[in-house]
């Protein structure tokens, strides 16, 4: 009877420790949970850095601080978001009859619809995250994808993914910042950014090296957070949203809808098509994030825990905490329709000599 008990129990706490929360099934598991490519013992201190900037907002305002401040933030967050969502950082408009799975898969091939790509050409994602839609668009165009992310954890879960999925020979991975790529002028067919550019201190810096990077002619898709027409600036409830989903997601500001076209068109590029795909008729984009609250109590219990059995480090309690709020401010953003994560732009740079 007692080894019955304890059975069960080890079973059980295998199962939560273990098991339990991996979005997908071959995906991360709660054991492994880390501060990326900071050490145990420095993740709690780069979490508390990490928070203060809030506190001091001449921090965020110094535009040369942001990129830093975003590499400690993916790597607080990377294993934490693969192990709850994916390997797929972004949110998809719900697909009646289809699993969060599909749906994102046919976000992600969206973009190659839009930009037209043909198998062989070159293409670039910046900010690929560990590279959940560079293998979802490699494996549906046949293009070659270049992904660039400022946090090296990510580099090396994203090749590591790339191996696993058979997909290395069509996919690269490259650290560095998006506002100084190592590319050569004119030498991408395409380019796209998926809930990545809202992180650029000044979004015609990240637009304009796009631009260089493009070939003439040719198209760049991006996916960008913004505030909707719906947002009032004198509406304390709207303001402390926004405020909340910056803080939860190193958002140096967010920008209107209105803003995002009007700064590709400074930039040089020609705007082909400038709307929010999360406006009916398509389902919320928030459901997903709603729908997982439960489940999100239940990884605080596991993270808890592993807390204090010494096995996650001390520090990633708060982190998943942060995310935590930041579930709540943007599922408001998306029920209050004040906030969009997926205003699209399609850009293209125009012939030379045009
Ligand atoms: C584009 C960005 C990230 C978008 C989303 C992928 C992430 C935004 C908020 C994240 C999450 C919130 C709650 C977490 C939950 C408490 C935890 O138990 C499991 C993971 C979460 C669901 C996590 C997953 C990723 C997000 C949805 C930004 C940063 C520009
Ligand atoms: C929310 S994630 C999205 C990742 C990916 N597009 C996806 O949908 O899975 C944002 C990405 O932008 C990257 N990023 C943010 N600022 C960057 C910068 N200055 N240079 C390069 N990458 C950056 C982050 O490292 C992260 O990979």
């Amino acid at each position: 009877m007692f080894w019955g008990a304890m059975g069960a129990l080890g079973a059980g706490a295998y199962y939560v420790l273990v098991l339990a929360g991996a979005a997908e099934r071959k995906g991360k598991r709660a054991v492994d949970l880390g501060g990326g490519s900071i050490t145990r013992e420095q993740v709690r201190s780069s979490y508390q850095k990490y928070a203060s900037f809030f506190e001091k907002p001449k921090q965020i305002e110094a535009k040369d601080n942001v990129p830093n401040f975003v590499d400690t933030f993916y790597n607080l967050v990377t294993d934490i978001y693969e192990w709850g969502w994916g390997q797929s950082f972004h949110f998809s408009p719900a697909v009646p009859g289809k699993s969060h799975k599909e749906s994102t898969r046919l976000h992600e091939e969206r973009v190659v619809d839009l930009l037209g790509v043909k198998p062989g050409q070159k293409v670039l994602d910046v900010g690929c995250g560990v590279g959940g839609p560079m293998r979802a668009i490699a494996a549906y165009s046949q293009a070659h994808v270049t992904g660039i992310t400022i946090n090296d954890y990510q580099v090396a879960r994203a090749r590591s993914h790339n191996k696993k999925a058979g997909l290395d020979n069509l996919c690269e991975v490259v650290c560095g910042n998006f506002l100084f790529m190592p590319f050569e002028n004119n030498s991408f067919d395409g380019a796209y950014s998926i809930e990545a550019t809202c992180h650029a201190p000044e979004l015609k810096d990240v637009y304009a090296e796009v631009f260089r990077v493009l070939k003439p002619g040719h198209l760049y898709v991006t996916y960008e957070w913004v505030t909707t027409p719906l947002f009032r600036a004198d509406n304390a409830e709207h303001v402390e949203c926004i405020h909340g989903i910056e803080h939860g997601d190193a958002l140096p500001g967010l920008r209107s809808y209105k803003q995002v076209g009007e700064i590709a068109k400074e930039v040089g590029f020609k705007v082909l098509e400038d709307r929010d795909l999360a406006l009916p008729p398509a389902k919320p984009w928030w459901i997903r994030l709603k729908m997982g609250r439960l489940a999100y109590y239940r990884n605080h219990l596991v993270i808890a825990l592993l807390s204090f059995l010494g096995i996650a480090p001390k520090g990633v309690v708060d982190v998943h905490e942060m995310l935590f709020k930041t579930a709540d401010h943007l599922t408001r953003g998306g029920e209050t329709g004040i906030f969009s994560p997926m205003h699209l732009l399609v850009l293209q740079k125009p012939e030379e000599g045009l």
